[in-house]
């Protein structure tokens, strides 16, 4: 099994920018603006507007964005809609191709205003190309003054907005917001597509987003580096269908490190998931003084005295963090799980432990067998030793960062979860919503990710696989209870199986007879 090679790439402002740069060097440069104003009309009636005569606010910046504004702006007006132009930039000190399609906008007889039309107008559909990946995203620099006032003000109408490539005012590199940014119902965003798109405030600006490539040919396009981890990605990593002649040792044994006193239930959550997502056995070594010995409700878990865990049948995975606290009781355990040899999952406490403690560090970078970190932003800022608001402005980075740090593979969640496996590569996970803000779900994401390396995944394929399935179960909670309000974690360990089941079956169910 190998994560697909026909994953949907995504790319940096810098990599889209060596793209237009290659494409312009041809012996027949294709145009760029063209195609790409041309493509986002095209969306725009006949996914929006499904017909003419329709009354089309545009918003164009100073740059090329603004550029591809004139063009669409020009193509809806010729198809018979009422079109306004509100131009923010000084026509003569536009870039060249803007101001060729400025031309042309003027050319059909159309015109510009200086600022949104006063009263009672109201608009079919605004299109917003204020600023796209020219935005200034090495300053920090706020978006401020009438385009601020302009981007408040469409935000407020209940109007369907189409961004042209980015919302305007989110960065295409990290999803943060410049200060305010365009609440977008469609993206539709050219050439490639972009990180912040897909992490940190993305999701909730872009809307719907529709890619058009231009159809740009290059001899030598660069190398991605970063690709969507997204539905089609996702089915191509399952387990296999199980063979009839299979026994619990089959499916593998996890092992789970944690339950301090009062945090038992994180490790009881990261087991059942582990058991539900189909591992063979599951064993608890809980640190609380008064640990159960056995989890009445879900008798099939194994309570072990943490020292048990290490004298157990190979495990092919040890899940150490849910739970575990920071107590120097902690300490030596997760001391031995650092120098254990089969695969790791580091959740939770154990991250910040080993932010606390460099020895614990120097462990984990020089472990044999594989590991995988899962920080929230909280946790991967104490392993750089950084603020948490420093990992959200640049979410891309700090993933990298943790993973070549410590030479594993990571998660830093969140909205639009980051997966960089050792060697750099970086997946965005696409599946997911608030719903999952609640206590235990990333116990239960450990625990998925643990059964599934018990289950003959490899570590890439087990945390992209569960990452995805853990969103892709929270989407369908929400679904089914037409909102994002109470689910709890064991819900998601419900929803993820019952998806699970269906990927993998999806071609029925071979193996069981009816009854002769
Ligand atoms: N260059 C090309 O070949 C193509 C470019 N295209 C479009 O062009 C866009 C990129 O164009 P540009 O590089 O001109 O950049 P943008 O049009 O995205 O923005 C650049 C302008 O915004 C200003 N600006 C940046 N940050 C600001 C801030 N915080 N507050 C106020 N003003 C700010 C800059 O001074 C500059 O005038 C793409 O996103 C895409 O929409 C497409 O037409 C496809 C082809
Ligand atoms: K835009």
């Amino acid at each position: 099994m190998q994560i697909m090679d026909t994953a949907d790439p995504v790319f940096s402002t810098a990599e889209i920018r060596d793209i237009e740069q290659q494409a312009a060097r041809l012996p027949k440069p294709p145009r760029l603006m063209e195609k790409a104003g041309l493509a986002a009309a095209q969306v725009i009636r006949d996914q929006l507007l499904k017909g003419p005569g329709h009354q089309i606010l545009v918003l164009a910046g100073p740059g090329n964005n603004g550029g591809d504004a004139f063009v669409v702006a020009r193509y809806l007006q010729e198809w018979g809609n009422t079109v306004t132009v509100v131009f923010g930039g000084d026509g003569n000190r536009v870039p060249p191709d803007a101001k060729q399609a400025l031309q042309a906008w003027f050319n059909i007889g159309g015109d510009i205003c200086a600022e949104i039309p006063d009263g009672d107008r109201s608009w079919d559909a605004v299109i917003d190309g204020l600023f796209g990946i020219g935005l200034d995203q090495s300053q920090h620099r706020p978006i401020e003054g009438k385009y601020r006032e302009w981007i408040e003000a469409v935000n407020q109408m209940a109007t369907p907005i189409v961004a042209l490539d980015i919302p305007s005012g989110l960065g295409s590199d990290d999803g943060c917001i410049y200060g305010i940014a365009i609440h977008a119902t469609l993206t539709i965003t050219f050439i490639g597509l972009k990180p912040g798109l897909f992490t940190h405030s993305g999701p909730e600006c872009c809307g719907t987003i529709v890619l058009r490539d231009l159809d740009i040919q290059l001899p030598a396009p660069p190398e991605p580096h970063t690709w969507l981890l997204n539905h089609k990605l996702a089915q191509s990593i399952l387990p296999p269908v199980r063979r009839a002649n299979s026994h619990k040792g089959t499916f593998g044994n996890v092992a789970i490190l944690g339950g301090s006193t009062g945090m038992t239930g994180a490790a009881l959550l990261a087991g059942r998931a582990a058991l539900h997502l189909g591992a063979g056995r599951v064993y608890l070594g809980l640190l609380a003084d008064n640990a159960p010995p056995v989890d009445f409700s879900q008798p099939e878990l194994m309570l072990r005295p943490p020292s048990e865990l290490f004298t157990l049948a190979p495990l092919n995975c040890l899940i150490v963090g849910p739970g575990l606290g920071q107590s120097a009781e902690a300490l030596p355990w997760l001391e031995k799980a650092l120098t254990s040899d089969c695969t790791l999952i580091v959740d939770a406490d154990a991250l910040n432990l080993i932010a606390q403690h460099s020895p614990l560090a120097k462990k984990l970078s020089q472990r044999n067998a594989s590991t995988i970190l899962t920080p929230h932003p909280a946790e991967a800022a104490r392993l750089l030793n950084t603020g948490t608001a420093a990992v959200q402005q640049n979410r891309m980075n700090a993933a990298l960062q943790i993973a070549q740090q410590f030479n594993c593979y990571v998660v830093l969640k969140g909205a639009g979860s980051i997966c960089c496996l050792p060697g750099g590569k970086r997946y965005l996970n696409t599946s997911g919503n608030p719903a999952l803000s609640t206590a235990g779900t990333g116990d239960v994401l450990a625990g998925m990710m643990g059964a599934l390396i018990a289950q003959g995944l490899k570590p890439d394929q087990a945390l992209l696989l569960a990452v995805y399935l853990h969103g892709a179960a929270a989407n369908r909670w929400v679904q089914q209870h037409h909102g994002m309000v109470g689910m709890v974690a064991s819900e998601v360990i419900a929803e993820a199986r019952l998806l699970l089941n269906e990927w993998v079956y999806r071609n029925g169910i071979n193996g069981v007879k009816p009854l002769l």
